[in-house]
């Protein structure tokens, strides 16, 4: 066979290798937390608006959960403000927040640009519309971090309606408490509380890490595949730190309530979400339940 039949061949390959993930996931909820440098890397940036593109075009339903944290600091930088933070928390007090919702807001309309721009219907909706993600103040070991929420309560309705409508909806951490105060919500913490209340068969974190490691030094030691029990393991033994704690935590929570599928991947690899999901590779750190199937191969 010559070698450009040969080109050809791999590429049908490529396709055929999709074909049994196209079946599992078709019309399934799929929530991808988008943040870290995939959101200030414009090539990479592009590449993920891409994928999830991709994943709406083959018939799956995508839901965007982004962030904006390094945006956010850098604008809280430039007004002369000290970023500060713990347990992977911002310390949000009124000018943050202020800050925040505006940045968050900006990165909003920004994706949905870039949507629109591929030919698909995005619609950018904030936690507080339509009571989207209702919060109670969160604090940090018990520290007072000001305007942090987290989510009691997702209306869920205003996403499967989007849904229905083939809209992809992108959604901006930002909630209402019972008093209608602003609070900034831990994208992590949104996209866990989402995937949870749609009952996604996947939820993805895209972050500047190849995954989990059991000392994050030491590039040998990614895990692949960490059930529930080791994961509650390494955070005890004190192996997982800053933002990786409240993350891991989410995924914890996701999988013991019913998301099956749920996933850390390195949001600086170019087009990691497609090769997560439609090849038999397995990238990043799959999270699962202690009962469940290992992937293995995925
Ligand atoms: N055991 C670990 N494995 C992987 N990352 C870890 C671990 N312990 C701490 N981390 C840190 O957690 C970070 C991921 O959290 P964070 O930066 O908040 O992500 P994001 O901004 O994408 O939400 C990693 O970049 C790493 O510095
Ligand atoms: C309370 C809290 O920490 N909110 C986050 C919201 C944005 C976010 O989570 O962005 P990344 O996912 O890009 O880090 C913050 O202010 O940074």
């Amino acid at each position: 066979m010559d070698k450009s039949m040969q080109k050809y061949l791999d590429k049908a390959e490529v396709l055929i290798e999709a074909l049994p993930y196209i079946q599992r996931f078709n019309r399934k909820v799929i929530v991808v937390k988008y943040g870290g440098s995939a959101m200030v890397d414009e090539v990479l940036k592009e590449q993920v608006i891409q994928d999830v593109t991709l994943l709406k075009l083959v018939g799956f339903k995508p839901i965007i959960v982004h962030g904006g944290g390094k945006e956010i600091s850098r604008w809280v930088g430039k007004v002369g403000m000290e970023p500060s933070f713990v347990n992977g928390l911002r310390v949000t007090d009124e000018a943050t927040m202020e800050l925040a919702e505006m940045v968050l807001g900006k990165v909003n309309k920004e994706l949905v640009q870039l949507v629109q721009g591929l030919g698909v219907r995005a619609i950018g909706i904030s936690g507080k519309d339509g009571g989207l993600l209702k919060v109670r103040k969160k604090y940090a070991d018990g520290e007072d971090i000001g305007f942090v929420g987290d989510v009691k309560e997702v209306n869920a309705e205003i996403l499967y309606d989007l849904l229905e409508k083939d809209f992809l909806p992108i959604v901006c951490p930002v909630g209402l408490d019972d008093k209608f105060y602003t609070y900034n919500i831990n994208a992590d913490d949104a996209a866990c509380a989402i995937a949870r209340a749609m009952h996604a068969e996947k939820l993805a974190f895209l972050t500047d890490i190849e995954g989990v490691y059991k000392d994050p030094k030491d590039p040998e030691t990614l895990i692949s595949e960490l059930r529930v029990s080791e994961a509650h393991k390494l955070m005890e033994e004190g192996y997982i730190g800053g933002g990786m704690l409240p993350k891991l935590n989410n995924c914890i929570e996701a999988i013991e309530n019913g998301v099956s599928r749920v996933h850390i991947l390195d949001g600086r690899i170019p087009h990691c979400l497609l090769l997560e999901i439609f090849t038999n590779q397995g990238i990043g750190t799959a999270i699962l339940d202690d009962g469940g199937e290992m992937y293995s191969g995925k």
